[in-house]
Order: structure tokens, then C-alpha cells, then sequence
């Protein structure tokens, strides 16, 4: 569903070259809850950015559903970043509008009635559990019900895959919980793809089905969950498994 072949992104900051990512070959099926697990600073981030060309890679390909897009123009993607919802870490809501309008937004770019605007947001709210919440505004929530909007909005454009950048990081462990169930829920109930990039194991471990890890932007290791957290190979998955606080 989603393939990565030799995917490399060099930025350029003054005179300086960053390669943010090296030759990354990647191929994600669909139904998966792909992880991609790191460090700060690896290439999470930018390697997530790469699928809907957020970030345009420096070489390689990509393909969605055996198109490879890195060619297209702004205009020829937009039919395949609709397919592509994506969370993120600080939730990114519209702080003037309502948990209503927020999850409305990307529908009324269509050319859907207010009836059916309103029928579609309301079925979502409550899935994520949130429709006495409906008329509040953003500042008036917590975390988890933050990104639970984000989630609702995200899956208002019915996407195929879901991307999600460091979701749960902001949130408390027993949040972090309900937000890994719900999206585990929208993957067994929808047939939704996610890729979940994450630097916590332990979110890998509740919810993936397949890892991948990335250090100073190379894939050093991938394997099913359970295979990896068996027998990791390389030492920067060991430590990943085995965190130490030890300062000298
Ligand atoms: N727009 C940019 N311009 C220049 N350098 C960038 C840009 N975006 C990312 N980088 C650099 O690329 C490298 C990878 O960054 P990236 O944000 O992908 O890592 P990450 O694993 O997601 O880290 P974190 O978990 O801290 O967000 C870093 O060295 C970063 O400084």
C-alpha cells in the first residue's frame, strides 16, 4: 500500500547539508499499525512527512496504491493526499472554532450539504466519544479529548491511512492508553492503515503490528513487533528496549 525505495532527504541550512534521511526502503501493507520508532533528531518526523510529500525526498520513490507520486504536481496530488489523514503531538486545532466546526472544516471545502456536514461530524463525535462536547471550543478540553477531535477531523475526509506523528507524547500514561485503543479501534473497525512514528516503545508494544527503527536517518532494523522486542539486533534497538536515566 505504501512502499518507500531509497528514499534520501538532504536539507540545506546556511551552507550547511543535513541528510535527514539515507536511502530508506520501506514497505508498508495495508492494515497494518506500522511504528516507526527513534530518537529525536533520527528522522521520524521527516521520513512520516515523506509519504503525503509534506517533505519532498532529495531522491527515491514513493507509492501510494503502486502510483508513484514523487513526480506529480501540488494540483495531481490532491487526490492522494485525501486518501491521508495525520495527527499530531500538539494537536494542531483551530482555537476559534468549536469542536463541531473544527471536525466540519476539511468537509465544508466539499461540496457536501449542511445536512450532511452535520450528520457525518455528529457520527464521528460519537465515535470519539465526545458529542456532549460538541459546542466547546479547544481551550476548554484536555489532551486526550484535544486529539480526539484531531482524530475526528482527520477521519472526516475518510482516509485510507492515517499518519501520526508523536500522538500520544504529549499525554499522560492512562490517556495515552485510551488514545491507542481508539486508534487501534478506527484500524480494526475502518481498515484504516496507520503509521504511528513514536519514540516510546511501549506505545509500539500495545499497538503495532510491524516496527521499523531509524537512527541518524538509516533504518537500522525492522521486523514484526513481537519478533523485534524477542531478539532486537541492533544496539540502538536494545537500548531503545532498555532505557536508561544513568548520568554521569
Ligand atoms: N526544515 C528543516 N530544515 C533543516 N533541517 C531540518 C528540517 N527538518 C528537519 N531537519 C533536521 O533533520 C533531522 C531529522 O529531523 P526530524 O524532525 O525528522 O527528526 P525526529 O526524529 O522527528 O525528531 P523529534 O522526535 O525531535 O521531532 C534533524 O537533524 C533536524 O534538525
Amino acid at each position: 500500500m505504501i512502499k518507500l525505495e531509497q528514499v534520501s532527504k538532504i536539507f540545506y541550512k546556511k551552507k550547511r547539508e543535513i541528510q535527514a534521511l539515507k536511502d530508506i526502503t520501506l514497505h508498508i501493507e495495508k492494515g497494518d499499525i506500522f511504528g516507526i520508532i527513534g530518537y529525536s533528531g533520527s528522522g521520524k518526523s521527516t521520513l512520516v512527512r515523506t509519504i503525503n510529500l509534506l517533505e519532498r525526498p532529495t531522491s527515491g520513490d514513493i507509492y501510494l496504491q503502486g502510483k508513484n507520486i514523487v513526480s506529480l504536481s501540488e494540483k495531481e496530488l490532491i487526490p492522494f493526499r485525501r486518501k491521508i489523514g495525520m495527527i499530531f503531538q500538539h494537536f494542531n486545532l483551530l482555537s476559534s472554532r468549536t469542536v463541531f466546526d473544527n471536525v466540519a472544516f476539511p468537509l465544508q471545502l466539499t461540496n457536501m450539504t449542511k445536512a450532511e456536514i452535520n450528520k457525518k461530524v455528529d457520527n464521528l463525535l460519537d465515535m470519539v466519544d465526545l458529542s456532549e462536547k460538541r459546542e466547546e471550543y479547544p481551550v476548554a478540553l484536555s489532551g486526550g479529548q484535544k486529539q480526539r477531535v484531531a482524530i475526528a477531523r482527520a477521519l472526516a475526509s475518510d482516509p485510507e491511512i492515517l499518519l501520526c506523528d508523536e500522538a500520544t507524547s504529549a499525554l499522560d500514561p492512562q490517556t495515552t492508553r485510551s488514545i491507542l485503543s481508539l486508534l487501534k479501534r478506527i484500524n480494526r473497525e475502518l481498515g484504516i492503515t496507520i503509521v504511528l512514528i513514536t519514540h516510546q516503545m511501549e506505545v509500539v508494544r500495545a499497538v503495532c503490528n510491524r516496527v521499523a527503527v531509524i537512527s541518524a536517518g538509516e533504518l537500522v532494523e525492522e521486523n514484526e513487533v513481537n519478533v523485534l522486542f524477542e531478539f532486537p539486533k541492533s544496539p540502538i534497538t536494545q537500548e531503545l528496549l532498555n532505557p536508561t536515566l544513568t548520568i554521569d
